[in-house]
This record gives C-alpha cells, structure tokens and sequence, in this order.
C-alpha cells in the first residue's frame, strides 16, 4: 500500500479559517484586530519569501500586520531599539524576529529582547520555560504544527514511540517538550537523536512516529524507517533550485504507513500556528 500523503497545505488551510472565524468574533465583540510585527534583517531571499508569505497570511485572516526590514549590517543596538518600539506599540500583539539573523547579531539577545506577551514564535525563554513546564504559553510554531498535523491527522502520539532527529532551539528540543507533554496531543515517549548519536539507524527504526529536522537533504532512508511508521519531514533544503526534505521521500513513502512532503508539509503549518497565536495575543490583551 503507497503510504497517506499528509497535506499540510489542506491542514494549514484549515486552520487559517479558524483563525479567520475566531478574528472575526474579536473584533465583532469590540475586540482589537489583531496585529503582527515581523522584523527581517537582510537579504536573504528564502527569509523575504516566508515573511511575505506571512504578511499575506495575516492579510487574508483579518489581521494588520507590518515588516520592518533592515538593512544587513545593522548594529545590534539598532535591532534591539526597534524591538523595544514595538513591544511598546499598541497595534501590535505579536512580534516576530526572522531567523537567521546576520552574523553581527546574536539571535538569543534580540529574542530575548520581545517582551514574552508578543513572543508569538513562541521561541522566547519564558515561553519555551513555560511549555516545559505544562502552563499555558504561546506554543514555538513549526513543533506545533507537527503536533496539529498529527492530531488532525488521526495519529495521537499518545502512547507512541516518537524518535526526532534533530535538536534545534527552534523545532527538536521544544518538539520533544511538547510531545512529552502530560495533555492533549502530548504523552508520548520521545527519544531525541543527533550528531553524536551512535547506531542512529537502530533507534529510528524503533520509531512509530519519525521525525526529521536536521536540515541534510535525504539523510532518512528506506532502511532507518520501520515498516507501517509515519514519517514526518520538517527539513526544508533548497537543492539546485529545488524544494527537498531530510527525508528520501520516494523510497520512504514505499514502506510507511504516512508521510509529509516537502514542499506542502510541515512548512505551511507553522505560518498557521503563527497566526493562531497572533489571534491568542489580541485575545489576552483585550481581556487585560
Ligand atoms: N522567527 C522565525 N524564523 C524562522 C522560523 C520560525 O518559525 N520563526 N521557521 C523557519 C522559516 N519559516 C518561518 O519563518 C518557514 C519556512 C517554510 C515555510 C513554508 O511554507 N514552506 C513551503 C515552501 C515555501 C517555498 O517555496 O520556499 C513548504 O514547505 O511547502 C513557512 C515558514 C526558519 N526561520
């Protein structure tokens, strides 16, 4: 049986509806529009797609939303100025910083810098302390959607054996909180693998669920996936001008039970968490 293809383009489409539907009520309640900050500093082109697409995103939601671009070699007290403006700034409920940053600036200080009321990237440290501990918070945007996926997918991780290669800041290590979670979409066992993981073949294929977020184009092959498993691809690498995940897509597809493609997977999820949690910020305001 060729395995179920995971539509994240269906799935993220979906939700934006719902946070179509839940902008409307706000602001139909006397509630604000709810408003996003992105800050791009430079110019590299993959980041300008993605704010873009957000800004659109936002847009076709309800929601304002405005990118401040910089230009690449801004200082870094210049960047931190800017984020100490829109945290004030009332129009704005949610702030978001594009990573990566150029080089002269150092991407945990202009994070830290948001104040966690706007942090809807869900990337600040109070917002990752908060996640590991189990209270509410605003949830990092692509782990999310990886859980969204699932869940609206029919494949609750509960019980399941999640094996995440990969420990990024921004998808392995808070995936790994989340889907350890004591809640809803959470109470699985989660083993996280790395550079430095001996005989990684061996623990992937213990995988029920597998995902990858390593950012090496294929490195997943047939033979590290367990047959029936359900396999999701975060990596996204440009290769010769084409869209490819971590993930051997064709041979892998072959022998699990389902799969996310790259593109139309996990990528078009975490713009809709972001605007999900855009919609939370505005909602916590208009309660203060
Ligand atoms: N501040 C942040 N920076 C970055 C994040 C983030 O969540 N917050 N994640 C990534 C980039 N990213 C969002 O910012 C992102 C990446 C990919 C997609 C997406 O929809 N990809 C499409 C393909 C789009 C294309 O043609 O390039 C897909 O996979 O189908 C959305 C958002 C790093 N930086």
């Amino acid at each position: 049986m060729p395995a179920r293809i995971l539509n994240g383009n269906e799935i993220a489409a979906e939700l934006r509806a719902e946070v179509a539907e839940g902008v409307a009520q706000l602001t139909a309640s006397g509630g604000p529009q709810p408003g996003l900050a992105a800050v791009l500093v430079g110019d590299d082109a993959a980041s300008a797609v993605y704010v873009r697409n957000k800004g659109r995103a936002c847009a076709e939601a309800g929601m304002h939303s405005e990118t401040f671009h910089l230009p690449v070699d801004t200082p870094h007290d210049v960047l931190l100025s800017l984020i100490d403006r829109l945290n004030a700034d009332d129009r704005f409920h949610g702030i978001l910083v594009q990573l990566p940053l150029p080089a002269q600036i150092d991407e945990a200080t202009a994070i830290e810098r948001i104040a966690p009321a706007k942090d809807v990237d869900g990337l600040h440290p109070v917002s990752q302390g908060k996640m590991l501990q189990g209270e509410p918070t605003y949830l990092p945007c692509t782990p999310s959607g990886v859980q969204q996926v699932l869940l609206r997918s029919g494949y609750d991780p509960a019980g399941q054996h999640v094996v995440i290669v990969g420990r990024s800041n921004i998808v392995g290590k808070p995936l790994a909180a989340l889907l350890m979670q004591r809640s809803i979409g959470g109470n699985a066992t989660v083993t996280v693998c790395h550079t430095r993981t001996r005989n990684l073949s061996d623990i992937t294929r213990q995988a029920d669920i597998l995902v990858a977020a390593m950012g090496v184009p294929g490195a997943i092959t047939a033979d590290m996936v367990r047959d029936g498993a359900v396999v999701i691809d975060v990596g996204i690498n440009r290769v010769d001008d084409r869209l490819v995940g971590d993930v051997d897509f064709d041979a892998v597809a072959a022998k699990s039970e389902a799969i996310t493609p790259v593109p139309g997977g996990i990528g078009p999820m975490t713009i809709a968490m972001l605007l999900s949690n855009t919609l939370d910020a505005a909602r916590r305001y208009s309660s203060k």
